[in-house]
């Protein structure tokens, strides 16, 4: 096979370029991630480097098989002995080798989240730090960022003189890594840090990889950390025959797709690369192979609203392709019952292949309609990048409670929860009680109950007995006629202080855990109101149960693949779909209210990441109403869709209203509008924003209601109304995250009162009053 064969002239350029350090910064799907698998073969094959000396590094574990993969290809013989792998799993390697040069043995323990976590939580007791004001958490973080930033304890300690608070800080991490140290442990945040510190403490071995890696070459460079960047440019620094430092450097990356800054990635060390390393040969790739012509388009309109960015020219000689659709549905599950409708149609009668799909979103909690749409057709899918709903930690420890108070015989969830949160019941006590449920033939929850009569038990009888009498409370609400599920999950979580933890924490993964979890509520709520008679926890558990045992063919490839847009970064499909295009989803609330606006050009570089992803086809959708936290929230079309011109959007619809005629669009598909005109740029005057139009589907199919979007009319029952609400239609009140607004409506719900607010800075909300917790402001 001929190496150049098939490439264009600056990727045979970049791929020919055999000495010193090499830039190529250029846009999405312009064939980086080829020239850098090319060049690869190009030097075994041309310039007689043995496959020994060269290193390939990417982020995840999913690049770095694809990278393998396609470098076995086109090598062949000897690719086995490259290094393509995540800088992770290279410094593994590395350390497991010679790690006693710096005092740990070889056979050291990596640390995961929650073994860390344990480990905190011993030193904060050590400490006497008070993990109710100052979470586990919060202080990992702090040490994961300064590990980021490659700063030492005693560097932090410096730094923090006369500041009461860093300087506890820098207590903690002192005592972290003594300890740590002592157990011969790494977090994961030490592979790179402890790699770094092994080279510049014995300059041997540093020269012996310098040596051994002749040509190092860095895929989606733009979202390397400080520690990254320092540990790559350490190693590329190879003394060549004459005694000469030859930087063998090879780096591709697009600064439009960084999207990782909340993780410590610098920005900078694209933008200064060519500082750092004043000989570099700097190639741009403008031609992408990826995109319609139609998507690249869009795709570009939308990164030019960026200001902090290099100016690219990317173009395509693929054809136009299909107008980019946007969609705006009724509800979430409307949107979801779509798409997953659409991939069944072209997959069942068109021949094309699951694999052909992806679906984009900007959470992981949003996966959950989506696969319970698939599930229900029975398309095979793959959550890339996490676990499915159902399996997610928190979901299966509420889940378990569930369980628990509705029959307790489920032993494995009665064990699940019975010290989570923690409540100190260890291990010892669980294995008693194991046992005691076994010699009495009872399920482990009964044994909870006769925990007195347990030997041995001691101290943990009190922590049992107050566990029991949670649940046992619990259980005798659910039996009464107005206690919904709802009320019981928002019970569980208030009395265990599940959320609340999560919320102390004040991380990305926490964060993400309790929007799952806002998700589970949402899916309690559907299904109480779409229930015909009586909802029962009973029947909510087996409904979830047909979803969340399915196994769904994780191993085959041909899956339909549904993803976070962080998690597509470098990936392609022919179709995709990019669903939930709202203003507070998509930029994310938090965005929009920042007052920093570099987050919105994060969210801007992330929803460039997903157009690009996209080969034959890109389906753009939003629901014009959405269920989040448990309250009905009327979302306008995100701000992105406004930035894409409309002459490149085309959107089928079916007019609900016979007022108007069928299959008009409002949006109009007017190919003779100058190129770059935009829709006006806000929203409330924009022509998305209140058209009266219900759109369904992205072609014209009817969609038949599904369980969760029957409409019932509600019961009320005006005895069991939680209280009252303190205000009334136009009084003025402030909600703690929407801020301050007017109440428009106040309706009565079979056991609530559903309040619409007209808020100030955050449009208009439905909310349950008794979740919505408004005070009421006087003027
Ligand atoms: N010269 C070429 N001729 C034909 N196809 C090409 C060429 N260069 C790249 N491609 C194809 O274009 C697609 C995008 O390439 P690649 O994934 O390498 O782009 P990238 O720049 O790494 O994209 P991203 O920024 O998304 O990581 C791939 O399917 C690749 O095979
Ligand atoms: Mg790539």
């Amino acid at each position: 096979m001929n190496i150049l064969e098939g490439l264009n002239k600056e990727q045979k350029e970049a791929v020919m370029h055999n000495k010193g350090p090499l830039l190529i910064l250029a846009g999405a799907g312009s064939g980086k991630t080829r020239v850098l698998t090319h060049r690869i073969a190009y030097l075994i094959d041309q310039c007689d480097v043995n496959p020994w000396n060269i290193l390939a590094l990417t982020f995840t574990n999913k690049a770095a098989k694809e990278m393998r993969e396609r470098v076995d290809r086109i090598v062949g013989y000897g690719s086995e002995n490259i290094w393509v792998s995540t800088f992770h799993s290279t410094c593994v390697r590395i350390l497991r080798r010679y790690i006693e040069a710096i005092g740990y043995d070889r056979s050291f323990t990596i640390y995961d989240s929650d073994d860390q976590k344990t480990l905190m939580r011993d030193i904060c007791k050590y400490l006497n730090i008070d993990t109710k004001y100052t979470k586990e958490r919060t202080l990992l973080s702090v040490i994961s960022s300064a590990k980021d930033e490659l700063i030492t304890p005693e560097t932090f300690m410096k730094n923090a003189q006369g500041d009461f608070n860093q300087e506890r800080y820098a207590n903690v991490y002192m005592e972290y890594q003594k300890r740590l140290k002592a157990n011969n442990a790494l977090d994961f945040d030490d592979l790179i840090f402890k790699t770094i510190e092994l080279f510049e403490k014995n300059p041997e071995i540093l020269s012996n990889y310098q040596n051994r890696f002749k040509y190092i070459m860095v895929d989606e460079y733009q979202d390397t950390n400080t520690a990254q960047f320092h540990l790559i440019s350490l190693l590329a620094s190879t003394e060549n025959e004459y005694g000469e430092i030859e930087h063998n450097l090879c780096v591709v990356g697009d600064d439009d797709q960084s999207i990782y800054k909340f993780r410590g990635a610098n920005i900078h060390n694209i933008l200064n690369f060519e500082k750092e390393y004043p000989k570099t040969r700097v190639i741009k790739l403008e031609q992408n192979y990826r995109s319609t012509k139609n998507i690249l388009k869009a795709a570009n309109e939308v990164i030019k609203h960026n200001i902090e960015r290099k100016e690219k020219a990317l173009w395509t000689d693929n054809e136009e392709g299909e107008p980019i659709a946007f969609t705006q549905f009724d509800t979430e599950y409307a949107e979801a019952e779509a798409i997953v409708n659409d991939i069944y149609h072209a997959t069942q009668e068109e021949g094309c292949a699951f694999q052909d799909f992806a679906i984009l979103y900007r959470t992981n909690a949003q996966s959950r309609i989506f696969e319970e749409k698939l599930v229900r057709k029975n398309i095979p899918y793959k959550i890339v990048g996490a676990v499915n709903f159902y399996a997610r930690k928190e979901i299966k420890d509420l889940l378990a409670y569930l369980k628990t108070i509705d029959n307790g015989l489920d032993d494995i969830a009665v064990k699940r929860i019975i010290n989570v949160p923690r409540r100190g019941i260890g291990l010892t006590t669980i294995d008693r009680v194991s046992q005691y449920a076994a010699d009495n033939n009872m399920s482990f929850y009964n044994a909870l109950r006769h925990a007195n009569s347990i030997p041995g038990i001691g101290r943990s009888l009190a922590k049992i007995e107050s566990f029991v009498s949670m649940i046992e409370i619990l259980k005798g609400k659910i039996s009464e006629p107005d206690y919904s599920i709802e009320d019981l999950i928002n019970e569980i979580i208030e009395a265990t202080g599940y959320v609340a933890e999560l919320e102390a924490e004040e991380t990305v993964e926490a964060e993400s855990r309790i929007e799952n979890i806002e998700e589970l509520i949402n899916k309690i709520i559907a299904f109480e109101s779409a229930a015909e008679e009586a909802p029962t926890l009973s029947a909510f558990l087996e409904e979830v149960a047909l979803v969340a045992d399915i196994d769904n063919l994780e191993d085959s490839t041909n899956v339909v693949v549904l993803m976070t847009l962080h998690s597509a970064k470098g990936l392609e499909f022919p179709f995709v779909y990019l669903c939930g295009m709202e203003d507070g989803i998509f930029p994310s609330y938090m965005t929009l209210t920042s007052d920093d606006p570099t987050e919105l050009e994060e969210e801007r570089r992330l929803c460039y990441v997903g157009i690009t992803r996209a080969k034959k086809k890109l389906s753009l959708s939003a629901a014009r109403q959405r269920m989040v936290r448990g309250e009905t929230n009327f979302n306008k079309p995100s701000c992105f869709i406004n930035e894409i011109p409309r002459y490149l959007l085309k959107q089928t619809t079916e007019s609900l209203s016979p007022k108007f005629p069928k299959n008009t669009s409002t949006l109009g598909n007017k190919p003779n509008l100058p190129t770059g005109r935009h829709l006006a740029p806000t929203h409330d005057s924009g022509i998305f924003g209140n058209h009266p139009f219900i759109q369904k589907g992205f072609g014209n199919r009817n969609l038949e209601p599904t369980m969760f979007e029957k409409e019932k009319p509600k019961k009320v029952t005006p005895t069991a109304l939680k209280g009252t609400p303190h205000y009334k239609p136009g009084d003025t009140v402030y909600h703690s995250r929407f801020g301050e607004g007017v109440v428009l409506d106040l309706q009565p719900l079979s056991n609530d009162y559903e309040v619409t607010v007209a808020f100030q800075n955050s449009g208009t909300k439905k909310m349950r009053s008794s979740f919505a917790k408004l005070k009421t402001v006087t003027k």
